[in-house]
């Protein structure tokens, strides 16, 4: 069999586990309260899109908001993870966008629904190139930032995630084992906004990546 290379995890069909609520300032400006344990949600390997390829609105969604937030591939797997060893089951990382109809979820939350359609939907974790582990040194002090048609809408840094990586990778692995080429999105910070077709987003860590997308005609609409 060919090796695989983890540079193109997105091809190999793992999951894409996805925490919310992670930075107090986001929970504040969408009126939740601070979570005491990780909120998590999934996306399928369906959600992936590389730059070059635009997001698509979903046909039901007329509120379409971007969350910038970075992404942790997992290169080794396991179960219940130690803290202490949880690093060194991280290949490398991502810039990701956790894309959210943010109209879909609020109606989902008030119907004590699941947010599979709010979250999930095709196109919904767009990603960057694949970041070696070597090039972030300190994940707990990243500085992530997205823009709008070349307006600033998010500026946050890691240090200010709730649950760190370690954290995270212990208590997600001690539900849903960990799998190589699995990918975890640590949530977003505050500025989330909406997005329009033909807007251009483009998001970074300075000195390390940028990426850009635009937002282009709906998404498919089952007959
Ligand atoms: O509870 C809400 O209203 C919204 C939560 C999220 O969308 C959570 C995230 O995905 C996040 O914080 O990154
Ligand atoms: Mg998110």
């Amino acid at each position: 069999m060919a090796t695989r290379n983890i540079a193109r995890f997105w091809e190999w069909g793992r999951k894409i586990i996805c925490v919310g609520r992670n930075y107090a300032d986001h929970a504040k400006e969408l009126k939740n309260a601070i979570p005491t344990e990780p909120v998590l949600f999934l996306k399928p390997p369906s959600a992936y899109v590389k730059e070059g390829s635009p997001i698509l609105v979903p046909h039901y969604s007329h509120n379409l908001h971007h969350e910038v937030e970075l992404g942790v591939v997992i290169g080794k797997g396991g179960t219940a993870i130690p803290q202490t060893s949880a690093m060194e089951h991280v290949a490398g990382y991502v810039l990701c966008l956790d894309m959210t109809a943010r109209d879909i979820q609020d109606e989902c939350k008030s119907k004590g629904l699941p947010w599979t359609l709010a979250k999930a939907f095709n196109t919904s974790c767009p990603v960057s190139d694949f970041i070696p582990k070597d090039k972030i040194p300190d994940p707990g002090d990243v500085s992530l930032w997205l823009k709008v048609n070349d307006v600033l809408r998010q500026h946050g840094n890691t240090s200010q995630m709730i649950f760190s990586i370690p954290y995270l990778i212990n208590y997600i692995s001690g539900i849903i084992s960990l799998e190589e080429g699995d990918l975890i999105i640590t949530g977003t910070p505050k500025g989330v906004s909406a997005v329009q077709e033909h807007d251009e987003l483009q998001a970074g860590i300075d000195g390390v990546v940028t990426m850009t997308f635009k937002v282009d005609k709906l998404g498919y609409k089952s007959q």
